[in-house]
């Protein structure tokens, strides 16, 4: 006889509940027990329990009917599914199901003519879920050319008389395993799970994931090496695939770490499930029929194999904390011991508790359905204390959520508890309790329940994720939001796979219409999707609420790309949330003076960044390299520069022959003026990019301080339209041509340039200068193209030669490139914080 140990098999009732899940199961198996001793322990089939159950309510109420209604839909599920894999043997399979049915309606008879349905009873009724799926899978395994056979545990499995919730009698339970499995290598072994028996006989079920803790004790009674619970996902995840997108399944655990896990309350697994596994050394395993060839998660006495040691994240929910305290210091009371014994007297199980060093005040975390109980249990038990006004009266806080890292030699990490707390601070989490486990595998901590997915996802990101996830909220999505969204999806995985920022665009707003997701919108159709939200009154709308949602996010960054004005009392309120701002948006920053300092300081105070290199010149690195000079201890004597690259190329244009309305309304089409072309022709957007740029000196200046000649002259009808505007130019055509001959033959180009001199502070001469010249070839800036800017530095150190910054200062694919790359900016400065 082989002594090659078995393998214990477990499927659960969503494996066996269909015919195509079936299928695989008996493929499964097959393919299995070729390579070795099998045992394999089924759940009942699909919602077969719950239906029972159903049934058993039913019958109690004395509809015998509705009652024996439910077990035809019980024997439908199971005929459908043996048919299906055995059309062949269609009759017979139904009459197995028939004859496995019989007693069930008999015994629904009796409880619907009594109207009671006792504890015994009810375990009955449970027990026909397992016995058909496992009669009938050992059938078909057989037909299949897998031979096997049918092994009631209730002959195997001893418990008590606690009906429900059995407790199995082990070493009883072993020694009958041991008797019993000489004879199971030849022929598999098919057990129910879940169900078991009293000493004499008497049908008991183990409770909650009793199939799982079946198949433990099984494997431990026969000297099985491994278990394998085959469920519908590719083994335990870092966190909650629901709660987390980007949690991932763990390829190793230690037992300690599954016992760990299976305290706090993973669905997975059960201590109860732990225990017989740890005792007799067997690993667990936790795959995917579905995908059978993907290892899952293996829990052993090893754990990891790769020096990977991934944080689980765990979470139980519907909780209530108790809080309970004394008010006078006292050594007598014994309050923590007190509370505890009230509550397991109660029949409460406690997920956490913490007590005060001195032993003033205890918080106990209940299930909720408990609180009443655990309420009245410890009322009870400080009744005399309580009217003494010795002890406060029960602060109560519900519904909260028990958040739980569990990860091996914890302990040992350098500043775990910070990392978990500040993670959680950061997004504006409460702790309402917390403790460490004094295994050293776990720390937990009790928030809110509205708190849930934001703490789960905050504090798997921290512990578990080896890119920067980045939130972006994007307000506008035209040329430069529309080209920023297209770089985002273009780099994504790039950025993540090699420079481990994950961007996720979490929000996006035109002047009407917002959509937002806090688990990030899909990037592909957004814009359409956007344009389908019901627009909204642009006067009214406030998009703070949204904020409130973002400040929760990792690394939340308002992204504004609108030349909307007033903006700014938006960034204030992001910049009070902690939310970075990345500006293409001008206007914010040629607010009088006393207004901007008030914005940056309000930036500073809640120590967030405000990025905004594109604002002078598209993505030229302007700003960043005068703040480089002047923080360098350089001193800026003279900034010249062509700042618009939509009045560049128009200059070009004309230059070239082309009328003004003509080359206008191209530099609009090419995505280079402003939403509004007058901003430009107006000189007003270079006003505004000069006053930032002498502003970043220091100079305290406003706009009303530019000596501004505009490029073209102010439209007579200021509130005319775009269009309007447009068409209305064709009458300064013939000017600007003449204006053009008179260049040529000078031998000069148009340009329209700024200057800033801060020489110039403290005498009646501007500081910044903005209008049109005609300049001679050879001189800077004569020889641009298309829509170039430049900016020329002349400094203390940059003397003779100044420092040029020279290159497209328009356009929308280049403007959002600077925006992405202030955003990079922001993830990297906070990398690993
Ligand atoms: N086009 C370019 O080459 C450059 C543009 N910029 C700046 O980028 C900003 C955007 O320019 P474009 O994309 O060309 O403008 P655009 O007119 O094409 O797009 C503006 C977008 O902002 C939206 N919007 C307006 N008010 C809003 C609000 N209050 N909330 C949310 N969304 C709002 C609009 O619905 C539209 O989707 C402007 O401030 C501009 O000065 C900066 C550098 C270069
Ligand atoms: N309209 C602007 C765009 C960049 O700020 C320009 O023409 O330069």
């Amino acid at each position: 006889m082989s002594s090659t140990p078995f393998q214990v098999m477990k499927f659960g009732g969503s494996s066996v509940g269909s015919p195509p899940r079936l299928r695989q199961v008996i493929e499964l198996i097959g393919r299995h027990a070729k390579q070795g001793p099998l045992a394999v322990v089924v759940s009942a089939m699909g919602d077969t329990t719950d239906w029972l159950i159903e049934a058993a309510g039913l019958a109690t109420q004395g509809d015998l009917e509705g009652s024996l209604a439910v077990v035809e839909r019980i024997a439908h599920l199971a005929k459908t599914n043996a048919a299906a894999l055995e059309p062949a043997r269609t009759t017979a399979l139904a009459e197995r199901v028939e004859s496995l049915l019989a007693p069930l309606r008999l015994l629904l008879q009796g409880i619907s003519l009594t109207r009671e349905c006792s504890a015994p009873s009810r375990d009955r009724v449970l027990s026909f879920g397992e016995l058909v799926s496992a009669t009938l899978l050992a059938e078909l395994l057989t037909a299949s050319g897998t031979e096997a056979t049918f092994r009631d545990a209730r002959q195997l499995l001893v418990t008590d008389d606690r009906f429900g919730a059995a407790r199995v009698d082990v070493a009883r339970t072993r020694e009958r395993l041991q008797a019993s499995v000489a004879g199971w290598r030849a022929s598999v072994p098919v057990l129910p799970g879940f169900i078991a028996a009293t000493p004499d006989g008497r049908t008991t079920t183990l409770g909650r994931n009793g199939s799982d803790y079946t198949a433990a004790l099984v494997a431990q009674g026969i000297g099985a090496t491994e278990v394998t619970v085959w469920t519908d996902v590719l083994g335990l995840h870092t966190a909650d695939p629901d709660l987390v997108s980007d949690a991932y399944p763990v390829a190793h655990l230690t037992h300690g770490e599954g016992l760990e896990l299976a305290a706090v309350g993973v669905r997975m697994l059960h201590p109860r499930t732990m225990i017989p596994l740890i005792e007799s050394g067997i690993s667990l395993r936790i795959r995917n029929t579905m995908h059978p060839d993907h290892p899952g998660t293996l829990i052993d006495a090893i754990g990891s194999r790769d020096g990977q040691r991934p944080t689980c994240i765990a979470t139980r929910e519907e909780l209530a904390l108790l809080g309970i305290e004394v008010r006078k210091l006292s050594d007598q009371f014994q309050l923590g011991e007190r509370v505890l014994a009230a509550l397991r007297e109660a029949g409460v199980t406690v997920w956490l508790s913490t007590q005060s060093a001195n032993g003033q005040s205890i918080a106990v975390v209940v299930p909720r359905p408990d609180l009443l109980r655990a309420r009245g249990a410890v009322e009870n038990e400080l009744t005399q204390e309580l009217a003494r006004h010795e002890v406060e009266p029960l602060a109560i806080r519900e519904p909260v959520t028990l958040l739980t890292l569990v990860a091996e030699a914890m302990g040992q990490g350098v500043n775990v508890a910070g990392r978990f707390f500040s993670a959680l601070g950061a997004v504006g989490v409460n702790v309402r309790a917390s403790a460490q486990g004094a295994s050293s595998r776990s720390i937990s901590c009790v928030v809110d329940a509205a708190d849930t997915a934001i703490a789960v996802r905050t504090t798997h990101a921290a512990f578990n994720l080896a890119h920067q996830q980045v939130s972006l909220f994007l307000l506008g999505r035209g040329t430069v939001g529309g080209q920023l969204l297209a770089q985002v999806r273009a780099q994504q995985a790039l950025l993540k796979d090699k420079h481990g920022i994950a961007l996720r665009v979490v929000g996006l707003a035109d002047s009407r219409r917002v959509l937002f997701d806090a688990a990030g919108l899909p990037l592909e159709g957004l814009e359409e999707r956007l344009a389908r939200v019901e627009p909204v009154n642009p006067e009214t709308r406030t998009l703070v609420p949204v904020l409130d949602e973002l400040r929760r996010l990792p690394v939340p960054i308002l992204v504004d790309c609108t030349a909307a004005s007033g903006i700014e009392a938006l960034y204030t309120e992001a910049f009070r949330r902690g939310i970075h701002v990345v500006g293409a948006n001008k206007k914010p920053l040629a607010l009088p003076w006393d207004d901007r300092e008030a914005l940056l300081a309000e930036a500073r105070r809640h120590h967030v960044a405000y990025h905004y290199e594109t604002t002078v010149a598209s993505s030229l690195p302007v700003i960043d390299t005068l703040a480089n000079l002047v923080r360098t201890g350089d001193t800026v004597r003279l900034i010249t520069a062509s700042l618009s690259g939509s009045v560049g190329f128009i200059c070009n244009e004309l230059m070239a022959g082309v009328p003004l309305s003509v080359s206008v309304r191209t530099a609009k089409e090419r995505g280079f003026t402003e939403p509004d072309p007058r901003e430009d022709l107006s000189g007003t957007d270079v006003a505004r990019k000069a006053l930032i740029l002498a502003r970043e000196l220091g100079l305290p200046l406003s706009l009303s301080d530019v000596a501004l000649e505009p490029f073209v002259p102010e439209d007579p009808r200021p509130g005319a339209s775009v269009d309007t505007f447009l068409h209305g130019l064709k009458a300064l055509d013939a000017a600007y041509a003449d204006r053009v001959t008179r260049c040529r033959s000078a031998g000069t180009v148009l340009r329209y340039l700024a200057r800033i001199d801060p020489s110039k502070v403290g005498t009646d001469s501007p500081v910044i200068r903005v209008g049109p010249v005609a300049i001679e070839a050879g001189q800077p800036g004569a020889d641009l193209r298309g829509a170039e800017s430049f900016v020329s530095f002349t400094t203390t150190r940059h003397s003779d030669f100044p420092l040029v910054v020279r290159g497209a200062g328009a356009g929308g694919a280049v403007t959002a490139s600077g925006v992405l790359a202030d955003i990079l900016r922001i993830s990297q400065a906070l990398r690993g914080r």
